[in-house]
């Protein structure tokens, strides 16, 4: 079978067959070129075809994980072959979603042809008010029903899985409005996220000094993340008594206590003070160094720009652009649909954006 270009950029880089440099030796070893790059590689351009993708995806070998930033590494390099177009198949997708339909009366609120997200990467969904993002995550993660559609987490159908089911599987989300347990303790609510409540069944009554195991190691859990995220000395305040920025890192804090796969936020970002913004956008970024992908919404494209590997563009429901995010936010039908002033702001320039934010709402 003929290579893909991708393939032959990597072989003649490295003298090898491309097929063997991936999953099977360390990455450090692997010379990888981009497309464009490599000496005698087809024309800027000329991406591999779909069906290629999978053959050639970066792993990490059966049973082991990779180290730090080479999820980073990998996740960019895969996706710098991907053709930029609404739906584009992903080289590794842990999410594949086709023909979801949503409709609130007569709003069609969703309606997405074709969807996939690349393992290990954090891909940002963006678009205006009343895109349909919401509700896509609401559909995805149980709490919506669709009217029409078929979608796969990890290879395994979902259609008809509560919201609880669905975490079970891996795969858990965050709210626009935070929903931490406001009369329960920062400690508490972590707990709560614990994925099997020790002592909640009789089996687990009858074995005490087994589910005190599993309390201390899930206590032992929660601090590591209440320090990540910054929480720790608020541990035994109520939930309530947090500002809105710190229910935010409280709420994805208790989302990683069952160790999920994939994580969807719904605006991180909103409502959190800039001197906290920059520790939020570490713990992502850390979460995708330990082998979680990450989907979020997001308004603030300064975030948007700084931490994602792939953007996808929503607007009136549908899909309309996708590719890095250099191309996607310099795309000008992507701007004048969107993105508009918000486009030009420097990156890291909290204060411009808040001054934007503020013309905005005058
Ligand atoms: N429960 C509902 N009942 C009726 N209409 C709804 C409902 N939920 C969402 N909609 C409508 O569906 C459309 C998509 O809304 P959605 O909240 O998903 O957009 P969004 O892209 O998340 O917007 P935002 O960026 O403002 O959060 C909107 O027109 C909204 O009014």
């Amino acid at each position: 079978m003929r290579k893909s270009t991708s393939q032959q950029a990597t072989s003649q880089q490295t003298g090898k067959n491309a097929t063997d440099d991936f999953g099977d030796k360390p990455f450090q070893q692997q010379a990888y070129v981009s497309q464009s790059d490599a000496p005698g590689a087809a024309a800027p351009g000329s991406l591999t075809p779909e069906a290629d993708l999978p053959r050639w995806a970066t792993r990490a070998p059966e049973g082991e994980k990779l180290e730090s930033t080479q999820y980073a590494d990998r996740v960019q390099h895969d996706l710098s072959f991907v053709k930029a177009a609404p739906g584009v198949a992903k080289p590794d997708p842990i999410l594949v979603a086709d023909n979801i339909t949503r409709k609130f009366g007569g709003v069609t609120a969703v309606d997405v042809q074709h969807f996939e997200i690349e393992r290990h990467g954090i891909t940002a969904l963006i678009g205006p008010n009343g895109a349909g993002k919401t509700t896509f995550f609401n559909l995805m993660t149980g709490f919506d029903t669709p009217n029409t559609g078929t979608w796969e987490f990890d290879g395994k159908p979902l259609k008809s899985e509560s919201p609880e089911q669905v975490a079970r599987m891996g795969m858990v989300r965050t709210f626009q409005l935070t929903k931490v347990m406001s009369r329960l303790t920062v400690m508490d609510n972590m707990l709560l996220g614990a994925p099997v409540q020790p002592g909640e069944g009789m089996l687990a009554a009858l074995f005490p000094a087994r589910w005190r195991k599993q309390e201390e190691k899930n206590r032992e859990k929660a601090e590591r993340l209440l320090k990540r995220f910054l929480l720790w000395k608020k541990k035994d305040d109520f939930a309530g008594s947090l500002s809105g920025g710190q229910r935010k890192l409280l709420e994805m804090a208790r989302a990683l206590m069952s160790d999920p796969q994939l994580v969807m936020l719904d605006e991180p970002m909103a409502g959190v003070n800039p001197a906290l913004k920059q520790s939020l956008l570490d713990c992502i970024m850390a979460l995708r160094e330990t082998g979680t992908t990450v989907l979020f919404v997001e308004h603030d494209m300064n975030m948007v720009r700084h931490i994602a590997d792939w953007v996808t563009v929503m607007a009136e429901g549908k899909i309309v652009a996708e590719g890095v995010p250099k191309n996607v936010m310099s795309d000008q039908a992507v701007i004048d649909a969107y993105l508009g002033a918000r486009a030009n702001i420097d990156l890291g320039d909290d204060a411009a954006l808040e001054k934007l934010e503020e013309e905005q709402h005058e």
